[in-house]
């Protein structure tokens, strides 16, 4: 009953967070619907019971999305947790191009708990893409965010077969596939500041 009740805690506080979000969606819609999506998927497609990392997909935006500290995640879920939402929490002082080149760089040298939530969070947003667009993409940026995505994801090859195999068919579909990741250039709308986001 323990791990029910610590789940449902991370829940609440992740509810807490981001109560004032919305998605980028035309509907927005309200952006817990993202973080418990997540959990869900590691639970009901990936086959993951541990609740360290599905506490950690409840919470893994809300450092990087609220004005949640690491401290106050290490304070109510313990040091396990804070570490994998840390290893999920992009800098949001650093320029976008330098967090996607990063999180490129980083996801094969991430914990295996910490790759469980990154390829739950990318299947759940690259089928988010394919629901809806959000506000202001443009299909040129959507497909850019699923050649940058199957970057990562290359990343963490080998850490979950049901969601890798997803995962796939979604780049497949979008004839995304290693010959064409090196058309991912600087020229391209994803590397761009977030200033000449807008109206692409
Ligand atoms: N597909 C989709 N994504 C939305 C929507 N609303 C909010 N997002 C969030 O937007 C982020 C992707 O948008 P970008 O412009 O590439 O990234 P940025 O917000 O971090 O600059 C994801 O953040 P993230 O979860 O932190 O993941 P990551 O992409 O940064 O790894 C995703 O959760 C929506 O309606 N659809
Ligand atoms: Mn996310």
């Amino acid at each position: 009953m323990a791990e029910v009740t610590g789940i449902l805690e991370a829940a609440n506080f992740a509810a807490e967070k981001h109560k004032a979000q919305r998605r980028k969606d035309a509907e927005e819609t309200p952006y817990i619907n993202h973080p418990i999506g997540v959990a869900r998927i590691l639970s009901h497609e990936a086959g993951i019971d541990d609740v360290a990392v599905l506490q950690a997909a409840l919470l893994h935006d809300t450092v990087e999305d609220t004005n949640t500290t690491f401290l106050e995640i290490e304070e109510t879920f313990g040091l396990e947790v804070r570490r994998i939402v840390e290893e999920v929490t992009d800098d949001k002082t650093l320029p976008r191009m330098r967090r996607k080149q990063l999180q490129i760089e980083h996801a094969p040298h991430c914990s295996h708990k910490a790759k469980l939530v990154k390829l739950a969070d990318k299947l759940y947003n690259l089928r988010d893409l394919k629901r809806s667009t959000p506000k202001g993409w443009s299909e040129k940026r959507v497909q850019e965010y699923f050649q940058w995505a199957f970057q990562v994801v290359s990343g963490l090859h080998g850490t979950n077969v049901a969601m890798e195999k997803h995962l796939d068919q979604l780049f497949k579909e979008r004839g995304v596939s290693a010959s064409v990741e090196s058309d991912l250039l600087d020229k391209d709308v994803i590397w761009q500041p977030d200033s000449k986001e807008s109206g692409v």
